[in-house]
């Protein structure tokens, strides 16, 4: 399970635009990529963090993976907390960064195995792991290939593999879709569904795609210009603000005030997780 509350944000202004400006002038505003952020994605449940771009999904992601600080607020993954110290929590995450982050002059079996040797596992047995995952992933013809030249889904699958190597109990992709083709999302729709059903996984998803959240979320968590101002069932959300069309549902939370999102309306952002 992994638990926000309060998440905050910041990064300083661009130094070249810093430097540009007058010396007597006014300090540029920082930037607030995450300003108050609070959720809980529980086990067994694939839950959506959806927002329009520059939103705040891929910080909050990354500050849930220990790689950020925050400014303020916490995380907590299985209960452990993940700052000051990460170490205890990241053992028990699998991270697919939108950068995927594959070492090209590596084999994919060989990219995988190395991720599993970080994660303390002994190279015997990553090497049994990945050759598991990679017929679960249908990536078998894959894995003696080096990375150099992958297409998008192939480094996806990679990166994926890698990801899931140590059997993290939580899962976190940002954009996990982005570049595949129908084919490739749809197997990866499904290999994700059967990681909850067959195991219990939390998996957290951030996503601007309405029908990636439709078809594969269980709880959605909306968030706008860093906050979460909403969070529910896709059916929820529809029913909440009255729109039947999920993605007119997504612009009036996300862009007009919506009285179901307002503090203590049936979607507050803060009314439906619990631990402190
Ligand atoms: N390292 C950084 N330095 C300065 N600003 C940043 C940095 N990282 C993110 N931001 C800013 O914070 C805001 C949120 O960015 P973030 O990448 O978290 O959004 P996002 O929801 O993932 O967007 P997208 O869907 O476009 O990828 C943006 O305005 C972005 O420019």
């Amino acid at each position: 399970m992994i638990q926000t509350e309060h998440l905050c944000r910041r990064f300083p202004a661009p130094r070249r635009l810093r430097d540009w400006r007058p010396r007597a002038g006014p300090a540029r505003a920082p930037i607030t990529a995450v300003a108050d952020v609070s959720f809980t994605a529980a086990d067994g449940c694939i839950t959506g963090l959806l927002g329009a771009n520059g939103a705040g999904k891929t910080t909050t992601l990354r500050l849930v993976a220990g790689l950020l600080a925050p400014d303020a607020g916490w995380v907590q993954v299985d209960g452990l907390p993940v700052h000051p110290e990460p170490r205890a929590a990241q053992a028990r995450l699998g991270v697919l960064s939108d950068a995927r982050g594959l070492y090209p002059r590596l084999t994919a079996l060989e990219n995988i195995i190395y991720h599993g040797q970080l994660q303390g596992m002994s190279a015997e047995h990553a090497h049994e792991r990945a050759l598991a995952l990679a017929q679960w992933l249908d990536m078998v013809p894959l894995l003696h290939r080096r990375a150099d030249g992958f297409s998008q889904g192939e480094r996806m699958k990679t990166a994926l593999a890698r990801a899931l190597v140590h059997d993290p109990a939580n899962i976190i992709l940002d954009e996990p879709t982005n570049g595949l083709d129908v084919v490739a999302t749809r197997a990866l729709r499904h290999f994700l569904r059967e990681l909850r059903d067959r195991q219990g996984k939390c998996i957290l998803v951030s996503t601007h795609i309405m029908q990636e959240v439709e078809r594969l979320c269980d709880h959605v968590v909306v968030v706008a210009q860093g906050r979460t101002v909403a969070q529910g069932s896709v059916a929820a959300l529809r029913q909440a603000t009255g729109r039947q069309d999920f993605e007119e549902a997504f612009v009036a939370l996300a862009f007009e005030d919506t009285p179901a999102a307002a503090p203590g309306g049936p979607l507050d952002a803060g009314a439906d997780h619990a631990p402190r």
